[in-house]
């Protein structure tokens, strides 16, 4: 997917013109906090706290530690829940199902929604198509991830929404008739424009016209560059502890890093950031992630998504985002105060969250795309026979 600069222009708020061309309407921006760029609050997102004077407080008292530690179970929590019993367990999870069914069984609900309407698919990498491991770099989705999602995408509009860089998450998936977003949607592109054809089963896809690269966040890339190569220097000493290139973000991962050192790692991020006030601190699971302060995420970019794809302000539309991790509650939360859709949230354990539906883990993430999308083109077809 490389890109001609005369052909992929980078798209920025500032070029209303060319986002008109676009056909996205709806004032999307990421700088429409009316205050200009301050420190947005969005759902999960913790934003740090500041004094008056703009010193940013002590590691420990700011709550980040217990953000930290909170963020994803840790062996210790692990063990102590085993010990407990899986009965225990079985039970907390089989409550926490009331409040958010399992997708696989919400067949009726769900496709009983999805009647008579188009349907887009997102879809979250990191835990969802692939499953959690102390590498970020052998985070690899299975074969029958791969075949299941190519097939879905040849029939509906399907985007990848990644914390990750966007090439990075396309070196994962290595699919092309994909829409990906990479850096929390701060990163955007559409397939190469020949596949957009006017015989391909889904005609909204011709709906994304010229665009085809869309980079709210261009501007600090620079400043994301400098602040990455001082985190690698001052964590460089802590075991355990990795800097990953998230191109517009840069990611602190403490997985790999003993419990006791973790308000090390959390302290020297702070102490970084204290020199960035446009640059704010969100975490995810067992990773500090640096971020500009525009007001864009995952939420957004689906919006932005889409809006491209003439998918947006429309009743006949169905969006169903997958996704595990508080990044992803961001969309999870836009579909679900629109009523456009709905979240559904991969977790093995209860957790609260503006998804709709739940699924255990990425293997129920395969079947729920391998028996409802063959359900969804089925009913299409009938839909489109009975026309005749
Ligand atoms: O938005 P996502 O696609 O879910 O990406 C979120 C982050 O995922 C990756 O980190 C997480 O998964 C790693 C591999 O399983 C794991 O080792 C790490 O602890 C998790 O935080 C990725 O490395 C990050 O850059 C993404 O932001």
């Amino acid at each position: 997917m490389e890109l001609k600069p005369n052909l992929t222009p980078v798209l920025t708020d500032a070029a209303p013109l060319t986002r008109s061309r676009l056909g996205v309407s709806s004032g999307l921006s990421p700088y429409s906090s009316p205050k200009g760029a301050t420190f947005p609050h969005h759902g999960p997102f913790l934003s740090i706290p500041r004094k008056k004077t703009g010193i940013l407080d002590d590691f420990r008292s700011s709550g980040w530690l217990d953000a930290m530690k909170c963020s994803s179970p840790t062996r210790n929590k692990v063990s102590k829940d085993l010990n407990h019993g899986i009965g225990s367990h079985d039970a907390a999870y089989s409550t926490w199902l009331l409040k958010f069914p399992s997708a696989l069984a919400s067949f009726d609900q769900i496709t009983n929604c999805a009647k008579g309407k188009k349907i887009a698919l997102f879809l979250d990498y990191d835990g969802t198509l692939s499953p959690i491991v102390d590498n970020p770099d052998c985070a690899f989705m299975s074969d029958n991830m791969r075949a299941a999602v190519k097939k879905v995408a040849e029939y509906f509009p399907t985007a990848i929404i990644s914390g990750r860089r966007r090439d990075k998450v396309y070196e994962f998936v290595g699919l092309s008739d994909l829409y990906y977003a990479g850096s929390h949607g701060m990163d955007i592109i559409g397939p190469p424009r020949q596949s957009i054809s006017d015989d391909h089963p889904d005609s909204d896809k011709k709906g994304l016209g010229e665009l085809n690269l869309f980079q709210p966040a261009a501007e600090f890339l620079p400043m994301i560059d400098e602040v990455r190569r001082l985190l690698k220097e001052c964590t460089k000493d802590i075991e355990g502890a990795t800097v990953e290139n998230n191109k517009f973000c840069a990611s602190v991962h403490y997985r790999n890093v003993d419990e006791e050192n973790w308000h090390i790692v959390g302290q020297r991020v702070y102490d970084v950031l204290k020199g960035y006030p446009r640059l704010r601190l969100t975490h995810g699971r067992m990773v500090l992630e640096v971020r500009p302060v525009i007001d864009w995420d995952k939420g957004k970019a689906v919006t932005f998504l889409l809006e491209s794809l003439g998918l947006g302000n429309r009743d006949d539309v169905l969006t169903i985002y997958v996704g595990d991790d508080r990044t992803d509650e961001d969309a999870f939360k836009v579909l679900r105060e629109a009523n456009k859709g709905c979240g559904i949230l991969v977790s093995p354990s209860p957790k609260e969250s503006n998804a709709v539906y739940s699924l255990r883990d990425p293997s129920e993430v395969i079947l729920f795309i391998l028996i409802y999308f063959v359900c969804f083109f089925f009913c299409r077809w009938t839909a489109s026979e009975s026309d005749r």
